[in-house]
Parts: structure tokens; sequence; C-alpha cells
């Protein structure tokens, strides 16, 4: 029995689920996790291989692992990192801002504060060890190169925010600082057997391959199955993503979208700082399934919120400074969950609609993932400001889609 055992890290915690070539579920587990350190995520991913059945790990036969998109480190030459993590949603790189907008195309999804690049460039400027930096690395980069042993090597799913070029494949020349950046690969393809140590810590085969990983969320798309143009996936968990795959690629940074290459199309999207971490900071997840029960799904919320946690917002308004609006809050708490899941369909919808606008290809079908996919009001809520069928997907998880990835690649 060969087992390909896909690893998501999340914005609050970790899962790895491992299949079967016909992929069937074999085994999972989960820990979660409330601080973005890296030595947590280090601790992390040991629990996360010491948790699942030895039989499993005896026949892994191949791991990916996928992170949250444009969460970075700075390493030395060793790969031990010579600062803490920057986060996806950090949009400290507003400073460096103008720096990147005088040498990217005016389009380019790193003309943003919390690409990739943008991060790069704020270390160059305020981080004291810079000298010691010898790589940039992802989340999923860094966490892969502790069992396969390479320090330097992405995705071209990964490194998109970085500013790699994914239509030719290669670090275009107005990029700076490309001594520290990753060599990429194509999502999914094996970079080499896992590190002997940890094949005998964990009782992995020797032979077990570590292959390149992809983003949270290309991984929830995947896991959906969806393969038709015009078919989409939204990840209702901590944020709010679109992935809508198309003929036609789109880029326009005023509106945070953006297109990672997938095979000869594109998944069109943009990722929002609203979803369920604001719902978290409301309700517990008790609440909001008790709550949800009884919203009426079918009346329109006349509640207009734009849900944040803080300022800032990447998708569809791009912009660092964008208020939360959350007034006002009405005494009924179902009301309010009402109106903050309307709130954020409404967002949803108006990003699909963007999308549509700019040429990609027409909205047929929306499968979910993410935490929020098993709330059944909030289906009912998109589905009515969507107007296409929205259903979960079959498989939900980020992990099982980064599990296929490793088996099938792209
Ligand atoms: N019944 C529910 N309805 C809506 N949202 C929910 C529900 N249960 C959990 N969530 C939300 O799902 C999020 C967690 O989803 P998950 O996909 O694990 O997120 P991530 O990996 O981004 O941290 C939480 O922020 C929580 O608010
Ligand atoms: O918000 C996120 C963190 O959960 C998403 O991972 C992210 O921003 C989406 O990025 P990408 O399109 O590159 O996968």
């Amino acid at each position: 029995m060969h087992l390909s055992l896909g690893i998501d890290f999340g914005t609050s915690g970790a899962r790895a689920i491992a299949i079967r070539p016909d992929g069937k579920i074999e085994a999972q587990a989960a820990v979660s996790y409330t601080s973005n350190l890296a030595q947590t995520w280090l601790e992390t991913l040991w629990q996360l291989l010491r948790n699942l059945p030895e039989v499993v790990r005896n026949h892994l036969d191949r791991i990916a692992i996928n992170g949250t998109s444009s969460t970075v480190l700075l390493c030395d030459r060793a790969g031990r990192p010579i600062t803490e993590p920057l986060l996806y949603n950090d949009a400290r790189g507003v400073s460096v801002l103008e720096r990147i907008r005088a040498i990217a195309p005016a389009d380019h999804p790193v003309v943003s504060s919390t690409s990739t690049l943008a991060k790069l460039l704020w270390w160059q400027e305020n981080c004291e060890d810079f000298s010691q930096a010898r790589y940039l690395l992802h989340q999923a980069d860094w966490l892969a190169f502790q069992l396969h042993g390479q320090c330097g090597i992405s995705d071209y799913h990964n490194s998109l925010k970085l500013g790699y070029d994914v239509e030719h494949f290669n670090y275009p020349s107005w990029l700076p600082l490309q001594e520290l950046l990753p060599i990429v690969q194509e999502p999914g393809s094996a970079i080499s057997p896992i590190q002997s140590s940890i094949a005998q810590a964990f009782n992995i085969p020797a032979d077990c391959r570590i292959h390149v990983g992809t983003t949270d969320s290309i991984a929830a798309f995947i896991a959906s199955r969806a393969s038709t143009s015009g078919e989409a996936v939204t990840s209702l968990g901590s944020t709010l993503v679109l992935k809508l795959l198309s003929d036609t690629r789109i880029d326009d940074t005023r509106y945070g979208i953006y297109s990672h290459r997938f095979g000869k199309r594109w998944l069109v999207g943009g990722a929002s700082n609203t979803g369920g971490a604001v719902l978290k900071q409301f309700f517990t997840t008790e609440e909001l399934i008790e709550l949800s029960d009884r919203i009426s799904a079918s009346q329109e919320s006349p509640l207009d919120y734009y849900p944040l946690l803080k300022p800032g917002d990447r998708f569809p308004i791009n912009d660092p400074e964008l208020m939360p609006r959350l007034e006002p809050q009405p005494l009924d708490r179902v009301e309010f969950l009402h109106g903050l899941l309307e709130s954020m369909a409404r967002i949803e919808a108006q990003g699909y609609r963007l999308l549509e606008s700019f040429g990609a290809t027409p909205l047929k079908q929306v499968f979910t993932a993410g935490g929020g996919a098993k709330n059944s009001a909030w289906t009912a809520i998109r589905h009515r400001q969507l107007g296409v069928s929205v259903s979960e997907a079959v498989q939900t998880e980020a992990a099982y889609g980064t599990a296929y990835l490793a088996l099938e690649g792209i």
C-alpha cells in the first residue's frame, strides 16, 4: 500500500491527511496552535507525524506541504530563521510600496502591501541581521525543507506574490535580491527522498519522496476536484478566498485580483481579510451552529457591515487602511450573525462579479471549503447573493488537496 500524505498549515492549525492511490482517506491528524512562530510550526509538524498511526507512516510513499500564501521567513545559510515569520496579512510592507511600484509592472501581484516581495524589501530596510540572510522561504518551503533537507526550494504557486513569472518560468530581471530567492519547481513535483534522520525517527520508508507543495487555498481548490472552467471554490476559513477556474488570466492590483497558473488555465481570484476570524471574535463554535440554525436565510439582512478584525483589506477592495464596519450591532445575536454572514456573502458576490467583469470565464458553480462550509444558513444566503449553485465540496480539506497534488501533480 502506497500512501500520499498532505500536510496543511493554516492560520490557526495544521492537519495531515494520508490518502491511497484511489483517493480514499486512510488516516488523518490535526493539531491547533495559537502562535504563528517558526518553532511552533516545527513542533506541530513533528506532532502531526507522531499522531499518525505507525502503520500509516510505514507506508508513506510521498509527502507534500501547503502553507498560507505569502507567509514568509528569512533564513541563514543553514536554513535557520533569522526573523520570526511575517504572516500572509501583515501589511507593514506598505512602507516599501513606492519602491515596488517603481520597478514592477503596474498590475503585478507584488504591488500590494502584503505581497511577499513587500515583506522581503521591508526586511531589507528594517532587519538588523539582514546581512546574514541567505534564503527567503515561504512557510510551506521551510517546513518541507525540514523533511528533505535542501534549503531554497519553492513552487510557482507560493512564489507568485514574490514576483516569479508563471508564464515564462523565471524571475523577471527587475526583481531585486535574486540571490536570496528560492529555486522554483512545478507544484506537486518531487524534490528528493526524505532525510534519513527523519525517516528513522518516524519510521517512514527511506525512499518516501518529498514533493513541493502549494498554497492553502489552491490546495482547497484541488481537494474540491473542480475541473471545468467557470467552477470556483470559496474558502471560508479565517479569511475569505475566491478561486475561479478561468481560461483567461486577470491581474488588477486596484482590486487585489491575481491569477495563479493552473495547468494550461488560470485560477483567478483574490483573498479578503474578512471571514471566520471575525466570526470567532464574536461567537464560539457552538454559538455559530446554534444561532445559524435560527437565521431566516431566505430574507436578506438589512445590516451592511464590512467585517474585519483590524483596518485593511486586500480584495475586492485593495486598501491597507480600509476601516472595519461593524455597526450598528443589534441586541438580538441571531440578527447580528445574520448581518455578518450576509455582509460577507455580499463581499464574495462582489468579488465574483468583478472577476467576470474583467473577462474571467463566467461563474457557473461554487464549491465551498474551510470551517464555514458546513454552515447551511450561510450556504443559502450565499446562493441567494451569488445566483449560482453553492455546495460544500466533497473534500474540503486543504490537506486532502495537497495529498492529491503529490499523487497526481498539477
Ligand atoms: N458553523 C460555522 N459557521 C461559520 N463559520 C464557522 C463555523 N465553524 C467554524 N467556522 C469558522 O471557520 C474558521 C476556521 O476554519 P479553517 O478552515 O479551519 O480556517 P483556517 O485554516 O484558515 O484557520 C474559524 O475562523 C471559524 O470562525
Ligand atoms: O488569506 C489567506 C491565508 O489563509 C490565503 O492563503 C491567501 O492569501 C490566498 O492566497 P493564494 O491565492 O496565493 O493562495
